[in-house]
């Protein structure tokens, strides 16, 4: 397998092309690899054979075409496909089920169709993002599907991707890599591998090790916006700008509060820190309340529209309120556990009608001028980069009311003649 490496003969397959699967298939492609992606979803196969991405991210569409040209790249649903691969990875989704405990019926799904094709020798990479032990697990899954033992009959590795959305392709390369192997075999020939286009440090560790180091850099992060979240709670109370008080906090050396907001989505944050506590016999609550807190943001925005329906003595069952933005943050057309979501949810029923616009997200209002006419508040969701430069003036003359609502601090400045009101802003 190490020469395989070097000389690049290796042969992979990818299981699994959604926002992590597809680029880690082109990186390897580009890195001079037989890339085979084995997807369930037969449009997206389509789609990444004809050389365009079903993703948004900046650099995807050259990258992608790049790989496809120089036929290192193929996808496919066709499980005979991936017989007899040298490397699988895994990139499958890793979500909640509706009680918030884990549904790995994904990672099963794909470990027995690994099982089924894989050979002596092969090297199994679990790219997901999964509870503590899961990869010791799903060995042994493999130990019972092929009467191969795990880690001398084939190496297994958990390898958890840390990208950022927007940023991905810079930081496939440059990110330091956590590799954490069933042995110590394993995560060698791992590091083997991603070297090939890694040019950030590659630590080496158990395999349990790294799916927790995986949950907690999510946590940290999670629990650190619940903190914001809670700081702009109190702003509220106080009547201040919590957006001023952090800039100004964060002036300190070792302080770096993170951003309020109507709520924290995406298929990472919302549900790894429950991955972390899933098998865990107890906690110390931290964790939870911090999840509680972020989950209940949309509800902290529903209360600033009522409260701005009732400035302007508008009955809420008359409102039709725009909603900006669908997708889970700024330049994505992720909606999953998106608080724009969940916001409407939360008002679809007691107002009149609520309107949708996203420029990323299919199956909204195509303009923002049509959605606008004849509305009494606008509330924003996500900090897609077109609203930040809004000519409020204009757009409110197309309102019937004019509130605004938001929920990601874009409006830098409260339009005159607006009820404006702002997660975290304070009374104006
Ligand atoms: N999205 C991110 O920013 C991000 C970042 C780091 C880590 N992760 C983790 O990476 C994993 C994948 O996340 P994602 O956002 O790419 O998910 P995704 O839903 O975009 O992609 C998963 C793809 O796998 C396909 N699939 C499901 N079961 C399959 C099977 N048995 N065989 C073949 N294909 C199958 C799905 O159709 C889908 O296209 C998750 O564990 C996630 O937590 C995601
Ligand atoms: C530790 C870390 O960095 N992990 C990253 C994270 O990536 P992500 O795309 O989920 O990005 P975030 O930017 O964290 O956004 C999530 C939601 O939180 C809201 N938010 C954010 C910051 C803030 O201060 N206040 C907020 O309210 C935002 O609007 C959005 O809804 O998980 C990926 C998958 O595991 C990782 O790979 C990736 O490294």
């Amino acid at each position: 397998m190490r020469e395989k490496i070097a000389d690049r003969s290796a042969e992979i397959a990818v299981i699994g092309l959604g926002y992590i699967g597809l680029p880690t298939a082109i990186m390897f492609a580009n890195a001079g690899f037989k890339v085979v992606g084995y997807e369930i979803r037969e449009d997206v196969v389509k789609k990444v054979n004809s050389g365009t991405s079903h993703i948004i991210e900046p650099e995807i569409e050259d990258m992608l075409r790049k790989a496809i040209e120089n036929g290192n790249l193929r996808a496919t649903s066709d499980k005979k496909e991936i017989a007899g691969k040298d490397v699988y990875i895994i990139c499958v989704q890793t979500p909640l089920k509706e009680d918030k405990t884990p549904d790995l019926s994904y990672l099963e799904n794909a470990v027995r169709t690994t099982a089924e094709s894989m050979k002596k020798g092969s090297l199994v990479i679990i790219e997901s993002t999964v509870p503590p032990m899961t990869t010791l697990r799903m060995a042994k899954l493999i130990e019972d599907i092929t009467g191969f033992k795990a880690g001398e009959d084939f190496y297994m590795v958990h390898a958890p991707e840390r990208v950022m959305p927007r940023r991905i392709f810079k930081e496939l390369v440059y990110n330091s890599r956590i590799l954490g192997g069933i042995n110590e075999e394993s995560a060698e020939l791992a590091e083997l591998l991603y070297r090939t286009f890694v040019k950030g440090q590659i630590f080496k560790t158990n395999s349990t090790t790294s799916e927790m180091v995986k949950l907690m850099e999510n946590t940290f992060r999670d629990v650190n916006i619940a903190l914001a979240n809670e700081f702009a709670f109190l702003a509220h109370q106080y009547g201040i700008d919590v957006f001023e008080a952090i800039e100004l906090a964060n002036t300190h050396p070792r302080v770096k509060i993170h951003m309020p907001g109507i709520g924290v989505g995406g298929h990472c944050l919302p549900k790894d820190s429950y991955l972390l506590l899933s098998s865990a016999k107890e906690d110390f609550g931290l964790i939870k309340k911090a999840r509680e807190i972020n989950e209940d943001m949309p509800l902290f925005a529903k209360d600033l529209l009522i409260d701005a329906l009732k400035t302007i003595n508008l009955p809420v069952e008359e409102a039709i309120v725009v909603v900006l933005g669908l997708a889970y943050k700024g330049y994505s057309d992720d909606t999953r556990n998106s608080p724009a979501l969940k916001f409407i949810e939360e008002i679809k029923d007691i107002v009149m009608e609520v309107r949708t616009y996203d420029p990323y997200v299919k199956g909204t209002h195509e303009n923002l001028e049509d959605a606008l006419k004849g509305a009494d508040a606008v509330v924003i969701a996500t900090d897609h980069p077109e609203f930040k430069t809004l000519d409020w003036q204009a757009l409110g003359r197309l309102m019937r009311n004019k509130i605004l609502i938001d929920g990601r601090h874009v409006v830098k400045n409260p339009p005159k003649g607006f009820v404006f009101k702002g997660i975290g802003r304070g009374e104006y």
